[in-house]
């Protein structure tokens, strides 16, 4: 459209179109004036004082309920308003990473603005915003680096959302810069909990555990990532479950690489692609049993038992079992899986799997776990793939974790009862404390210090 006039629309034009675009910021101090006409100023404190208060105390008296419902919109709110992300300090990053140019005829500066603002967790916050005429992605992408620092950052992602709009995804800062201990081998079986498997830290510096029975997990990550702490992790919760036979282990290690040190404490153990083979098939025989001994005795609950153990098919490399090798064996394979991850829940039979790519040729039954892990990947795809649709957008940032050994084990997981990503990090397990599990195991006896009595 041509041009006749540099002027701006006037203010109040621009602020008309600012409320329109806000309702909320803008319908709540209106509201309160309104109030204060209508009623009087000292109502109006006493209704803003209550809510204040209301919410102090539901803040104190409930962690979790304020911290899932009522934090992730405050913290939204005040980042949206009182951060880089808004008026001159926005102007100001923008500027400096040379992503607010003048219009080419009028002169005056173009500044991209900030649609919303989503801090859906205290570390990560998700910016719309609507790019200026003529930007693209891969700009914002190739001044990646330069927005992480004028953000203060520790990592920037940019994410395209519809055209002419994009979502920076700002890692504000690292959650975890130490190593985390592996987990403690307990005496007692009854003490595990089979529904909280203790696995690490999450980003508010609380456990990470995550449920084992009934559940199969997925464990995505690139080499190096530190996918060994999330197999050998796991084996150490469950230690006294496996010495005293609660827990079975069927494990394939086709590379022979990861898992080779849990032959001696497993149930079956194979790693040629034809044994392998046998030993699932083997599984779902006795997936099969189960169910039917479980019929027989009128049980709809699975308890495990030295009858009837949680058996655990442990698979390293699920590429190479499911796509890479023989097409025959990787056919059987995908079927037989299929059937422990529909049925295998009611006849405690799970599925621990382990991958480096997890794309849908690689693992096609990639939708029949439910418990995933996306540690890190090498592609910004990766993480949605894993973690399903938007999660990166969300903040699963785990295509941005450098390839560095100081962050290995570090990844995202879906948080119980909610779609949002949580950033956590495994207990590292050390070549000792894998000799100190087996032996442990084998021998019932404790081979080093970390043990619960
Ligand atoms: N949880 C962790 N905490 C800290 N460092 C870790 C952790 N896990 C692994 N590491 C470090 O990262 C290195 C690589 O880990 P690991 O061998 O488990 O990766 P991987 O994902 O299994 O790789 P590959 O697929 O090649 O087997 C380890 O030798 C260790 O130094």
């Amino acid at each position: 459209m041509k041009s006749y006039s540099n002027r701006k629309p006037g203010g109040e034009v621009r602020a008309i179109k600012w409320a329109v675009r806000n309702p909320v910021e803008a319908g709540v101090p209106l509201a309160l004036a309104g109030s204060a006409l209508q009623f009087g100023p000292t109502p109006t404190g006493v209704a803003v004082g209550s809510t204040t208060a209301g919410l102090l105390a539901w803040y104190r008296a409930h962690p979790d309920s304020f911290d899932r419902f009522a934090a992730p919109h405050l913290r939204s709110l005040r980042r949206r308003w009182f951060s880089r992300y808004s008026g001159s300090r926005w102007r100001d990053v923008t500027t400096a990473c040379e992503l607010a140019p003048a219009h080419r005829k009028t002169g005056v500066q173009q500044v991209p603005r900030v649609i919303k603002v989503r801090s859906s967790s205290a570390t990560v916050d998700t910016v719309y915003v609507r790019m200026v005429p003529g930007q693209t992605p891969a700009q914002w992408q190739d001044k990646a680096d330069a927005l992480t620092v004028a953000l203060n950052a520790e990592r920037v992602g940019v994410e395209r959302i519809k055209p002419q709009v994009l979502a920076l995804i700002v890692q504000r800062r690292e959650s975890f810069t130490e190593v985390i201990e592996a987990p403690a081998m307990l005496w007692d079986s009854d003490a595990v909990d089979l529904s909280a498997l203790f696995l690490g830290e999450n980003e508010f510096g609380g456990d990470w555990c995550e449920p084992l029975i009934g559940q199969h997990w997925l464990v995505a990550g690139a080499t190096g990532s530190g996918k060994g702490s999330l197999a050998w992790g796991p084996l150490r919760s469950l230690a006294p479950m496996i010495r005293d036979g609660l827990v079975r282990l069927h494990t394939l290690d086709p590379k022979r690489m990861e898992l080779t040190k849990a032959e001696g404490i497993s149930h079956a153990y194979a790693s040629d692609l034809d044994d392998c083979v046998s030993v699932v098939r083997a599984f779902v025989e006795d997936l099969r049993e189960t169910e039917e001994s479980l019929a027989e005795q009128g049980k709809r609950k699975f308890t495990p038992s030295v009858e009837t153990p949680l058996n655990l098919l442990v698979m390293d490399e699920l590429g190479a079992l499911l796509s890479f090798g023989d097409y025959a064996v990787a056919k059987e394979l995908r079927k037989l899986l299929s059937i422990v991850g529909t049925q295998g829940r009611a006849t405690g039979h799970s599925m621990l799997g382990y991958v480096q790519e997890p794309t849908k040729d690689t693992v096609p039954i990639r939708d029949l776990f439910t418990v995933r892990i996306c540690l890190r990947v090498t592609t910004a795809g990766h993480p949605d793939m894993v973690l399903g649709d938007g999660a990166r957008l969300r903040g699963a940032l785990a295509d941005e974790i450098p390839n560095d050994p100081a962050t290995a084990g570090i990844g995202y997981v879906l948080r119980p009862k909610s779609r949002l990503p949580m950033r956590v990090r495994a207990a590292y397990v050390d070549d000792a404390e894998i000799g100190e599990l087996i032996s442990f195991v084998t021998t019932g006896r404790a081979g080093g210090l970390k043990v619960v009595a």
